[in-house]
């Protein structure tokens, strides 16, 4: 029997519950008991939002949420996978737990924990049932207007009430998934990789059985003379048999390859995205690249690498034993050995170089970065003879790296097998020349054995040399690898305002930073206090350490010793993205920068993007009062200018103007700029002055005297 759908729906209050039921039934990892914690916030509307967030965050799960027009719902319900979706009225909003859809249903967990069928139309409808109540008073005035036969009345009503709704934003709820810094072993799991795998490495072991019996069969009949009709007839059933076997491995190896390098690609940038900016600046942009590009290199060499070597062990497990029962028996098994320990030499020589050339490539890569950055500066003041110093040199070197690696590739991949292959033939000759006489099979044995081992080297030598490229690439790319994994500073969930007096925004007692161990502090025993409303002006002489606290302050270095609170919380409890939505810096110029796109995605960056219609109406009110009016005039697109880079090139002034409204526009408690105006002729300065005193919440100002 199919249950009411009212019977499914969770109160908004045990959404955490109804998560950890979700993520148990879909087989997402989960700590039982957490959902207790659900709801600090008074599990009401965003706070409620937040909490479930963060409780997905602290199960190592990812809470996506779904902000979409009411017309998508239907495309959403159909393939969904674990989701909660929520709705209802305002003063009791409801949950639901879907755990998968189908074409016509859905399997969503019920409060009491069960697993319950229920039509996707019946869902579709009762979570829109709110909104059309709101819209429906309405259309059933533009209904009673029209002349309608009353039998299709509710036709109409209905037809109108999905169109006056369909275009307007809902926030839906949130899709649920593995976080990408969950274990990667659990990931590839989760995304059924580990069966792909599994499947590829049967079907090959099975392909190469299959050929191998094929070819003993007319081998066989070949050599004892009874190439005979039904052998022939056995030979191409095997030899058919191989095309589905072979569609399936290559099948099963695209859903391996696409799902691993998805992953790991979803995996590095995130790391890349947790990376220390201390620890980047002090490496080198360029080396940040370099590790970057690496993780393509991991992906490629990796994935066919460690596939051709795995079938090249299966064809080497197989090969050895035909190359037992051959005419030499022991001798060829032990030859052939010998000639994997000289592989194994070329290919340790081989890795030895491949890194030397790989670290010496990455330097290069960062001299070149490092050379485009400052290459309008360079223009200017370097003398053009001097602009190429070193190039050459380093090239050389470069050349001549790659010149021994070729040569040794070379070896590994084409002389060791062709070597083999005249040594295994030498080593049937005495067989061959033996008075006893061989047997012709076992001559057949011995050559395909020989045969074999050779197509084994071969693969092998392929194998393993892209999977040396990868290790190298590897050592590169683990940084972005590990740093993925590394948990932010508190984990997420925005805790409630701590003891702190209400109006006091922030609170630093004896700060104490230096930049590295043992240097001198940069910071030493900084102590203040600011309360809501506050405006702070903070002076002094250059390399005083003023943007070093605004660092600080703004949650992008964490102090040595002291304490630092935000209402009355440190960054750790708080959060780090808490933290960052309460405080909102707009750094030096050559910490801030404007993004090659719209001048709007620029100012709305701390908000929903596509911006909503409020959203852009209050940048340009901002933007208009800090001066910018004439500019966002004079650009052909307005707000929706393309700038940066590759656009419209804004002047310093208006640059500086753009980045005090970005950080404005942040909604923070406590608003950090940090020479902002130095760059400001006097009259935009006391304009853009105004309205930063009118708009901030609590203010802090770095400027020279
Ligand atoms: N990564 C770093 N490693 C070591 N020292 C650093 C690092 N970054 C900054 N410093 C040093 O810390 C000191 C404080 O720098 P900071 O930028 O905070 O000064 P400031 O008061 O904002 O200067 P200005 O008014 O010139 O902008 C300076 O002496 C600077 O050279």
């Amino acid at each position: 029997m199919i249950p009411p759908i009212d019977a499914c729906h969770w109160p908004l209050a045990r959404a955490g519950e109804a998560l950890e039921a979700l993520a148990l039934a879909a087989g997402l990892p989960g700590s039982p008991g957490t959902a207790g914690a659900f709801g600090s916030s008074g599990a009401n509307g965003s706070a409620a939002a937040n909490d479930l967030e963060a409780l997905a965050q602290s199960m190592g799960l990812e809470a996506e949420r779904l902000v979409l027009a009411n017309a998508d719902l239907v495309a959403t319900l159909r393939h969904a996978g674990p989701t909660l979706l929520r709705a209802g009225p305002a003063a009791a909003p409801w949950i639901v737990a879907i755990l998968e859809t189908g074409r016509a249903r859905a399997r969503v967990i019920a409060p009491d924990h069960a697993i319950r069928t229920v039509p996707l139309d019946a869902l579709h409808d009762a979570l829109l049932r709110d909104t059309e109540e709101v819209h429906a008073p309405r259309v059933d005035a533009i209904v009673r207007r029209l002349p309608l036969a009353p039998a299709r009345q509710g036709a109409v009503r209905a037809a109108l009430l999905r169109e006056q709704i369909k275009a307007l934003p809902r926030d839906l709820g949130w899709s649920l998934r593995l976080s990408p810094s969950a274990p990667f072993l659990a990931q590839l799991r989760r995304a059924g990789i580990a069966r792909a795998l599994r499947a590829m490495t049967a079907a090959h072991a099975g392909s190469f059985a299959v050929s191998l019996v094929a070819w003993w069969v007319i081998g066989r009949g070949a050599l004892t003379g009874h190439l005979d009709r039904g052998r022939l007839c056995a030979w191409a059933l095997l030899v058919a048999m191989l095309i589905p076997i072979r569609v399936l491995t290559t099948w099963q190896q695209g859903l391996a390859s696409i799902g691993v390098g998805m992953l790991l690609k979803q995996r590095m940038l995130l790391g890349a995205l947790k990376l220390d900016p201390d620890t980047i600046r002090h490496q080198g942009m360029g080396h940040l690249l370099g590790r970057i590009l690496e993780v393509d290199a991991v992906e490629d060499l990796g994935f066919h690498g460690g596939l051709v070597s795995v079938v090249a062990l299966i064809e080497l497990a197989i090969t050895v034993p035909v190359l037992a029962m051959g005419p030499s028996g022991l001798a060829s098994v032990l030859l052939f050995f010998a000639w994997l320990a000289l592989a194994g030499v070329l290919l340790g020589r081989f890795a030895v170089r491949w890194l030397a050339w790989s670290r010496a490539r990455h330097t290069m890569t960062n001299d070149l970065v490092e050379g485009m950055l400052g290459h309008r500066t360079r223009i200017a003041q370097e003398p053009p003879a001097d602009w190429h110093q070193g190039e050459d040199r380093a090239l050389a070197a470069h050349l001549e790296h790659l010149r021994g690696l070729d040569r040794l590739g070379a070896w590994i991949t084409g002389w060791l097998p062709r070597g083999w292959l005249v040594v295994g033939m030498a080593s049937l000759m005495p067989a061959l020349g033996s008075t006893a006489g061989v047997l012709p099979e076992k001559l057949a044995v011995g050559l395909g054995g020989v045969l074999l081992a050779r197509a084994a080297l071969m693969r092998l030598a392929s194998g393993l040399t892209s999977l040396t490229g990868a290790l190298s690439a590897w050592q590169h790319a683990r940084p972005l690898f590990h740093a993925a994994a590394r948990p932010e500073p508190g984990d997420g969930r925005e805790a409630e305002r701590g003891p702190a007096a209400a109006d006091i925004v922030l609170d630093a007692r004896n700060l104490v930073f230096r930049y590295r161990p043992g240097a001198p502090p940069v910071l030493r025993d900084v102590t203040f206090r600011i309360h809501a409303r506050d405006r702070v002006l903070l002076e002094g002489p250059s390399g005083e350490g003023k943007s070093t606290l605004g660092s600080l302050l703004a949650g992008l270095r964490a102090p040595e010793s002291g304490l630092l609170l935000l209402d009355g919380l440190d960054r750790t409890t708080r959060g780090a993205r808490g933290w960052r939505r309460h405080i909102a810096a707009a750094p030096q110029f050559h910490e801030n920068h404007v993004l090659s796109n719209t001048f709007a995605f620029n100012l709305l960056m701390g908000r929903d993007w596509p911006p909503r219609k409020e959203d852009l109406a209050l940048a340009d009110t901002l933007c208009r009062e800090l001066g910018l009016g004439p500019l966002l005039d004079r650009m052909p697109g307005g707000l929706m200018q393309r700038v940066g880079e590759t656009g419209w090139q804004l002047s310093h002034g208006e640059r500086s103007r753009l980045y005090m409204a970005r950080a404005l526009l942040q909604r923070a408690d406590l608003l950090i700029l940090d020479e902002s105006f130095a760059s400001l002729d006097p009259e935009t300065l006391a304009r853009a002055l105004r309205c930063v005193l009118d708009r901030a919440p609590a203010l802090v100002v770095m400027a020279h005297p």
